[in-house]
């Protein structure tokens, strides 16, 4: 758990405990047993700790915070102990410092890092602040401003970073332990007392108040009803007010505040629910232990679209060669600039500049209008527009183009995979690769596999999602996949609310409040209304081919709302048009302002199709959204679509803006209570009995009926006779 060893004076303490040295009971146990021994013995004269297999320490055990042990506590004694040992204690930083290993880190007198090393204290992102004296220790090491900014957003940082900020003493490109050892020995005698954080005294700012007062206001602003960050912000308040032990109580208290608020228990279930998710299965006993992925040294996207654009960014981003093809020279070349300046602002972003993206060697990045170009490439991407004759037409040609072994990607968001393989030659070689936009930006990409894909497939797919550093999540083929099948009757509700009496702008404050990142109209609104109209149109829900006399607010006898339809009709697409369910400012403007013409728009509405207005409080609001959303994640376990609640969630939080301090939607309505989801869906399903959507789903019945078991058991209670796949 952490091996001691001593060699000529300086004692090693490794801590122990793989994969990334997490600090569990034992490890704790045997840090503070290292030390003891170290400072009692006469021969020893300094000490060094590091970490096994080239990491220092990712940071206390997360899943010793739900255990009833809870031994993440009893670690600020033991950096206390560090630092007030008689010899000098050096810490040597490999691979990571996080955390809780980057608080012993903070405990050493003296800290030196591998170039490759990265350090930080991430303990907000899973609801938490740096208990163990880290919030006081930190600003007194490297001033309030720069600790504020790595405590409150729980970056990494690189050792090139650390170094300049004065976080370590020095980096080192080869051997760390052993520079680690010499730094001990030189330092052997010295006074340690200046090196000891906590007698240092917080750095000054000349406006320090006007500064927190800023912060405060930031981090309350991004923090978006997550607790952490502004508990986080509270202790740091608290080292640039009271010496170092009352900061250290004030900690403390805030730790114990976070640890048991519901929030920190949602976003560590959401760190493991994002890792749960690689390990992905599907019905047919096809997996990720048995499945091995292709390399994928050259790749291919097919349109420079928005979508387009974004992958093609990504891919460079992650150093896979690319070539990208447009249907003909107009649209190449408009891609070509688009793609361009986003590669230009990435690069910016990215640490080394332009040099490290490397975009303009025609061996990393061509631009083509000719299809036989992608004869070897062994990964293609099609981001053309959702229609499937185009989309078969192109797999179509893949098919006879492509090397044997290449994989033939769409980008569809809904679309049938089976169809779309049904134009090749090789089903097995097709899959969904499902991204979000912007598709540099956004984490999550959907992986559909369908009736004939091969594993191999599924895994290469995955691999790509790793490499463009992106959470891959595997799920089947059905409608709208997961996150848009979700979506559609969450959006549905939102547009009934209208009908019914409510406003854009409540319905958007109501899900806003809840944490969503934007509400169902503002995001209608971004994306464009008219990519639904389109889609609406393909199905036959409204457009020429609807039959004459069917009815304004119905389609297959259920309840339909052609509001969405008229505002495209109007010309009202959303911000490209500056006029959607708000106003802005002009075409391609962001600002969303509530317009008084859709005000009036949908009192005529009501008082054309006879509803009468109602008023309709925030509880109603929040219920019919997110629980109609919900009841079709317990549609999509049942049917195998997804393999676990996990996936589900992932989905939500990294894809749809779902806050990820309540987990996802899954893993909110196991902390609602099934019974209570039901009970309301169940209510709203009375009153509306023209929605199938509201109509409490079997699976959920079935849950509740079995008493409301814990999430992890849910998959259990699913039939095996009926997943469609
Ligand atoms: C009276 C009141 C007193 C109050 C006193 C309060 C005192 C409190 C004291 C201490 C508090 C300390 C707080 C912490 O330290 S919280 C932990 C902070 N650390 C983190 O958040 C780091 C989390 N990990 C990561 O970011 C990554 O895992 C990373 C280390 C960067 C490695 O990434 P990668 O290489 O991509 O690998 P994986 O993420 O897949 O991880 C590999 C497996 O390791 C598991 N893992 C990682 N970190 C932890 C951890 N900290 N605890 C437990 N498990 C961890 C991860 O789940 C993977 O496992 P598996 O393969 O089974 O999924």
């Amino acid at each position: 758990m952490a091996q001691y060893a001593r060699g000529s004076a300086v004692a090693v303490i490794r801590l122990r405990n793989p994969p990334v040295n997490a600090l569990s009971l034992a490890v704790l146990q045997a840090l503070e047993d290292g030390l003891k021994k170290a400072d009692a013995d006469p021969s020893v004269k300094a000490v060094m700790i590091c970490g096994e297999n080239g990491k220092f320490s990712a940071g206390a055990d997360i899943r010793g915070f739900s255990s009833p042990k809870r031994h993440g506590l009893g670690l600020g004694p033991i950096v206390s102990l560090i630092e007030s040992c008689q010899k000098p204690v050096v810490a040597a930083i490999e691979g990571v410092a996080l955390g809780g290993g980057l608080e012993v880190a903070l405990g050493c007198h003296y800290r030196i890092a591998h170039v490759k090393a990265r350090m930080g204290l991430p303990e907000v992102t899973i609801g938490l602040l740096p208990g163990a004296e880290g919030t006081q220790r930190l600003p007194r090491l490297i001033g309030v401003p720069a600790a504020l900014d790595m405590i409150t957003t729980g970056k990494h940082i690189p050792a090139t970073e650390a170094l300049k900020l004065g976080l370590v003493d020095e980096i080192v490109e080869e051997n760390t332990i052993e520079a680690a050892i010499r730094l001990a020995n030189k330092v052997i005698g010295q006074p340690l007392g200046p090196r000891r954080l906590s007698l240092k005294p917080v750095p000054k700012l000349p406006n320090m108040e006007a500064f927190l007062q800023e912060a405060a206001v930031k981090v309350k602003k991004q923090a978006r009803g997550c607790l952490a960050p502004e508990l986080c912000f509270q202790a740091v308040r608290a080292a640039t007010e009271t010496p170092f032990a009352q900061g250290v109580r004030r900690e403390r208290e805030l730790f114990q505040v976070l640890l048991s608020s519901g929030q920190a228990r949602a976003l560590q279930y959401a760190f493991f629910a994002e890792r749960a998710v690689h390990r992905w299965a599907t019905p047919t006993g096809a997996s990720w232990s048995s499945a091995a992925p292709q390399p994928v040294r050259r790749a291919a996207v097919i349109g420079l679209g928005t979508m387009g654009r974004g992958i093609v960014t990504s891919l460079v981003k992650a150093n896979i060669p690319v070539v990208a093809l447009e249907q003909d020279l107009e649209y190449l070349n408009k891609g070509r600039k688009a793609v361009m300046l986003l590669l230009e602002r990435e690069a910016v972003k990215m640490e080394g500049g332009a040099q490290s993206l490397d975009f303009h060697n025609p061996a990393r990045l061509q631009f083509t209008v000719d299809f036989d170009l992608l004869h070897d490439v062994d990964l293609v991407i099609e981001a053309v527009f959702e229609n499937m004759a185009l989309k078969k037409e192109i797999f179509h040609k893949l098919s006879k183009i492509c090397k044997p072994g290449a994989l033939l990607c769409t980008n569809t968001s809904a679309l049938n995979i089976d169809e779309i393989a049904s134009a090749t030659s090789r089903p097995q070689q097709v899959i969904g690769t499902h991204f979000f936009s912007p598709a540099h930006v956004m984490r999550l990409l959907e992986i559909i596999y369908g009736r004939h894909t091969s594993p191999t497939a599924i895994a290469t797919a995955m691999q790509l999602a790793k490499a463009l550093k992106k959470v891959g999540v595997v799920v089947g083929n059905c409608f709208g996949f997961v996150g848009n099948r979700m979506m559609f009757p969450y959006v549905e509700q939102a547009v009934f609310l209208l009908e019914e009496g409510s406003r854009p702008e409540a319905v958007d404050r109501v899900v806003e409040d809840f944490g969503f990142k934007i509400g169902p109209f503002r995001m209608s609104d971004l994306a464009g209304l008219d990519v639904g109209w389109r889609s609406r149109q393909g199905q036959g829900l409204t457009g020429p081919s609807l039959p004459a006399g069917t009815a304004a607010r119905q389609r297959q006898g259920q309840r339909y709302s052609p509001l969405p339809d008229l505002l495209c009709e109007h010309g009202r697409f959303g911000q490209k048009t500056a006029r959607g369910w708000y106003r802005y400012e002009r075409a391609g403007g962001r600002t969303a302002t509530p317009d008084p013409w859709l005000h009036s728009f949908l009192a005529q509405y009501r008082d054309t199709h006879g509803i009468k207005t109602r008023f309709i409080d925030q509880e109603e609001i929040l219920e019919r959204c997110l629980f109609s959303l919900i009841n079709e994640g317990f549609a999509i376990l049942a049917e195998g679509i997804a393999s676990g609640p996990e996936h589900l969630d992932v989905i939500y939080v990294n894809g749809y803006g779902w806050p990820k301090h309540t987990g996802g939607p899954m893993f909110y309505a196991s902390i609602v209570g099934l019974p209570r989801v039901l009970a309301k869906l169940q209510k709203y399903s009375e009153a509306h009995p023209d929605v199938p959507r509201l109509r409490p789903n079997a699976f959920l019945k079935k849950l509740v009926a079995a008493g409301n078991p814990p999430l992890k058991d849910w998959m259990s209670y699913v039939s095996r006779q009926s997943p469609k796949l």
